[in-house]
């Protein structure tokens, strides 16, 4: 899935953006859909998959270890599973591309079982950490061998059964904690993550659903434990994914920024451990309204209809980052327009995304002309209050969709036209994205 061939675009200043769009579907929830519909006995079906090149790894490796997956021509999607247990040992490596939820979840899943599995992806994905799950599913038995700083590409050689374990996770992720339960599934006993923050709960929502026996207490701090009795017996399902919130943040801020836009962006998730840029945004003066709240799949879902607003700088209160941790790109550009500074803290884990966001997002914005203060863990901005950036650069994605958007929106907010080199990367989460900024009115030149 690497790009040959950079595939750079320009963005420019635009009047007033208009018109209602539909966001693709979560991509947290579309790799979950698949992996649990693999290991169900029987049938299921999921519709609003993301048909994104991340969810499209997780569909290639849950096919290479057994499971059957197609597509009818209304997208709907069909997984026979194998059940759990019943993983079969991939006869080539697992490409993971530029997925680190496919990679941290799947490792899981290989964890427990019977088998052996190479894992190998891009260039960003062989620069992210890897140690945050191979060491406690270390613990439960399976065997790593790694590239050096135990990256990949990695071999993991599973033990059947593991061995269960509690576990108290040393950094807010959802992707290790989704790890170990779901490499608890085929672990005989009691398997136990304990997060002192909450992170995205899609897993145990879903696992949940699909019939596993998970448990969630909470203590008077806030602190969750999370069990899964193992050796589950899932039962097939139908899925609605709901759309992205992560993705619906740019078309929500470009709306909030470029002056005379009204627009509508539809199919919003809105579960409360993805939320926090919304909330953030309003505090700072935002005219974000839903319309037509309802349930979709068991998750909050809203249309947001989003009309140009003058935003106010703040200081973003820390806890709210696990809710919002890969929204921070787009809010570090709503915070470069906004009147005022903007503190944002407690963002070490940005820097080891698909690239570092602190420092890739710093300088660029720097290069359009943006006020900005790199800390260790964070970034202070002091916005234009409104007026446009200077923009006239351009500036790189780092194979980084969320960087390749981020400064796509800041373009329409620039007074020179800010080129972005390659929009590649934008595929694994937001196939679509410059054609629906198109048709909301915004100037691109591909
Ligand atoms: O569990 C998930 O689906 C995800 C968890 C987050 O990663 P971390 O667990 O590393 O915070 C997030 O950044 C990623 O885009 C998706
Ligand atoms: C961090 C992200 O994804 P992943 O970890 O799956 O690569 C993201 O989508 O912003």
């Amino acid at each position: 899935m690497a790009h040959a061939t950079p595939s750079p675009a320009a963005f420019r200043a635009t009047a007033g953006l208009s018109g209602r769009i539909t966001v693709p579907g979560d991509k947290s929830i579309s790799h979950r859909s698949l992996m649990l519909s693999a290991l169900a006995v029987g049938t299921s079906r999921v519709e609003g998959l993301l048909e994104g090149e991340d969810v499209l790894a997780t569909a290639a490796a849950m096919r290479a270890m057994g499971a059957t997956i197609t597509r009818d021509d209304d997208a709907v999607w069909t997984i026979d599973g194998v059940g759990v247990g019943g993983l079969r040992q991939p006869a080539t490596a697992l490409e993971m591309g530029n997925s680190g939820t496919s990679t941290r979840l799947l490792l899981g899943l290989v964890a427990s079982h019977a088998i052996t599995a190479t894992f190998t992806g891009d260039a960003s994905l062989s620069k992210r950490p890897m140690a945050r799950v191979t060491d406690p599913l270390s613990l439960m038995g399976a065997e790593f061998t790694t590239s050096p700083g135990g990256r990949l590409p990695l071999m993991v050689r599973g033990l059947c059964p593991a061995i269960p374990i509690d576990y108290r996770l040393p950094v807010a992720s959802a992707q290790v904690k989704s790890a170990i339960l779901l490499a608890g599934l085929n672990t005989p006993g009691i398997t136990r993550v304990i997060e002192a923050v909450p992170t995205r709960d899609h897993s145990e929502r879903m696992l949940t659903g699909f019939g596993a026996a998970l448990t969630v207490e909470e203590d008077i701090d806030g602190t969750r434990t999370i069990a899964i009795t193992g050796e589950a017996e899932l039962r097939p399902q139908q899925i609605v994914v709901p759309g992205d919130p992560s993705s619906a943040a740019f078309p929500v801020v470009a709306g909030l920024l470029v002056p005379g836009s009204e627009i509508v962006v539809a199919n919003v998730g809105l579960n409360p451990t993805r939320a926090g840029l919304y909330t953030v945004l309003r505090a700072m003066g935002a005219s974000i309204v839903p319309e037509d709240e309802r349930e979709v799949g068991g998750e909050p879902v809203a249309d947001l209809r989003v009309s140009h607003s003058v935003l106010r700088g703040i200081d973003v209160p820390p806890e709210i980052v696990p809710s919002m941790v890969d929204e921070f790109p787009i809010l570090f550009v709503a915070a470069a327009l906004a009147e005022g500074r903007t503190v944002m803290r407690g963002l070490e884990e940005l820097r080891v995304k698909e690239s570092d966001r602190i420092a890739v997002m710093a300088e660029g914005l720097r290069a359009i002309g943006a006020r900005v203060e790199e800390l260790p863990d964070g970034l202070i901005i002091d916005g234009t209050g409104g007026e446009p950036l200077a923009g006239g650069a351009t500036v790189a994605a780092h194979l980084d969709h969320r960087i390749a958007m981020s400064f796509a929106v800041a373009g329409l907010v620039s007074s020179g036209t800010v080129t972005i080199d390659d929009m590649a990367p934008v595929a694994t989460s937001f196939p679509g994205f410059a054609t629906m900024m198109a048709d909301l009115g915004a100037e691109v030149v591909a």
